[in-house]
């Protein structure tokens, strides 16, 4: 395996302000010590329900909010250090996809400036040079080259979505974080994104961080896995693993909850989904770490990277 990236015991908690002082009170403890590793050309999978931390992880590496402790790894250098990001290509090589391309494309800026953004943060090119650039851009995600004079409004949710990822490969990245990067688009819109992601990353041997909470989308594009909840994975694994053989009842809970179409099936996956339920809710033990958090089983898996004790209820 080769890998781009390796995060370490990573950190990122937030503080929580109260009282007339606005003093820090207490933190929320949004990413909570996670470990993984990004290959080459691969796509690393985070998911997890809302507020389970997993676009913190997103922001984290691209610099956007400081790590608490731990380290991100890449060519030898530890990038949570801004010193560190702004001496070596990092900013260039980790590049992003949006949500919501509407808000995350300048309304008021035309396509040309849009993409050529990047490129004009790292390199000096001719207004010839930088069309042309742009052009086989528009070109390498579909667009026709007269998008762009156009402003973003003129294009569908999906068109829009093809122009950020046109932006996120102009600096020639190593690295692209996609946050949710199709949630908002209709069904048939996802395919095509999808699809045409997976082509550029052959294209350029890509690596993505992709973040959501579509296990069926996951499915279609991630190598490796992490499921997250409250700041922690709670299971990590191949696609495989994941989807063939999942340990952890939380993660067992996610795949039960994949809308099942296929009607013949459906009354065997109600039942698999009632059961699943019923143990989740049956799990009422709790466990502590060295620190004396105390966690649900819900929370904490068997890959876990804390030793944690186990508590009786009556116990505690
Ligand atoms: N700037 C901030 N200040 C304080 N708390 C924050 C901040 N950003 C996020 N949080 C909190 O950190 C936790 C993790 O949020 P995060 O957005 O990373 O989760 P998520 O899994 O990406 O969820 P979603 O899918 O809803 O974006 C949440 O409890 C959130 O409320």
């Amino acid at each position: 395996m080769m890998e781009l990236i390796q995060i370490k015991d990573l950190k990122v908690h937030y503080p929580i302000r109260s009282g007339f002082l606005n003093r820090v009170t207490d933190h929320v403890l949004a990413v909570d010590g996670v470990d993984f590793t990004i290959e080459k050309g691969k796509t690393y999978g985070l998911v997890g329900e809302s507020g389970s931390g997993k676009s913190t992880i997103g922001k984290t590496i691209l610099g956007l909010e400081k790590a608490t402790s731990g380290q991100i790894i890449y060519n030898g250098n530890d990038v949570t250090k801004r010193g560190v990001r702004k001496q070596t290509k990092y900013n260039r090589d980790v590049q992003m996809i949006f949500q919501d391309a509407m808000s995350s494309l300048n309304p008021k800026k035309r396509v040309i400036d849009i993409i050529a953004e990047p490129i004009r943060n790292f390199e000096r090119l001719s207004d010839q040079e930088e069309k042309k650039k742009v052009k086989s851009l528009l070109d390498i995600v579909g667009m026709p080259e007269d998008a762009l004079y156009k402003y973003p409004h003129e294009f569908s949710g999906g068109q829009r979505q093809r122009l950020g990822v046109a932006r996120a490969v102009a600096s020639s990245p190593k690295l692209i974080v996609a946050d949710e990067p199709v949630s908002a688009l209709d069904l048939s819109v996802q395919a095509q994104v999808l699809n045409f992601m997976k082509r550029i990353q052959e294209e350029f041997g890509l690596s993505y961080l992709f973040i959501s909470h579509d296990l069926g989308v996951v499915k279609y594009m991630c190598d490796n896995i992490a499921i997250m909840t409250k700041g922690r994975f709670v299971e990590i694994g191949t696609r495989e693993e994941i989807y063939t053989n999942p340990q952890h009842i939380y993660t067992k809970r996610l795949l039960s909850a994949i809308p099942r179409i296929d009607v013949p099936n459906r009354e065997k996956h109600m039942q698999q989904r009632r059961e699943v339920e019923k143990e989740y809710s049956s799990l009422q033990k709790e466990y502590y770490d060295e620190n004396g958090r105390v966690y649900d089983l819900k929370t904490i898996s068997p890959t876990h990277q804390v030793a944690l004790k186990h508590v009786e209820s009556e116990g505690v």
